[in-house]
């Protein structure tokens, strides 16, 4: 079987697929949405001080998912074209391992180098349920996304995201695990597209 994918951890499952799109489109894509989007560096309140978010980020989706983001809320861009039709791959690939996903938004997170990151967290936010499925492609430089179990007596372990790959983080993922895009020295652009499937708060 071409392109298999590895299983990192079975309970909550935690998968990484490779090559989404295929060459030359995945690197076409990184270029187009690197130019193509409109990059926001929101600020970040920590500890009572602001600071400006360490990487650019678009929130995207279907106009009424309203989502909360590190205390912020955001109102969805329209799908980019390039966007939906990755969405659209995505759906296909998990169907195809037999994973049933929708997703009417997405977070994408431009790091230019390897400074900008993402601090530890869960999404774990109330509007994505309480065990929602996240699927994030990786564009770009290759870096890893570490995780870290709630229960600290177990071993914390990085799962590397080379360009093009897919990571699935399933049901009890956000639950027992928290993630974070570590600084690194010496690696370039990279983005990374996290769809979600957000419900409105009433
Ligand atoms: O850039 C990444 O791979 C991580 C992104 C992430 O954790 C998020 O969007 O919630
Ligand atoms: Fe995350």
């Amino acid at each position: 079987m071409s392109n298999p994918d590895t299983l990192i951890v079975t309970s909550p499952p935690l998968r990484r697929f490779p090559e989404l799109l295929g060459e030359p489109a995945a690197t076409q894509v990184l270029a187009r949405l690197e130019t193509e989007l409109d990059w926001q560096q929101p600020r970040l309140r920590l500890y009572g001080r602001e600071h400006p978010t360490p990487r650019r980020q678009v929130w995207m989706g279907d106009s009424d998912a309203d989502y909360r983001y590190s205390g912020r809320q955001f109102s969805p861009e329209p799908w980019h074209p390039a966007v939906a039709s990755i969405r659209e791959a995505v759906i296909a690939r998990l169907a195809a391992s037999g994973i049933s996903a929708d997703f009417n938004s997405v977070l994408l997170n431009r790091y230019a180098d390897g400074e900008e990151r993402m601090g530890w967290h869960s999404d774990d936010e109330a509007e994505l349920g309480p065990d929602p499925l996240i699927a994030a492609l990786s564009l770009g430089a290759e870096r890893p996304l570490r995780f870290r179990w709630k229960d600290r007596s177990r071993e914390a372990f990085n799962v590397w995201l080379p360009h093009d790959s897919l990571l699935l983080m399933g049901p009890g993922v956000q639950r027992q695990l928290q993630h974070a895009l570590l600084p690194r020295r010496r690696l370039g652009l990279r983005i990374s597209l996290t769809f979600r499937q957000v419900h409105p708060l009433p």
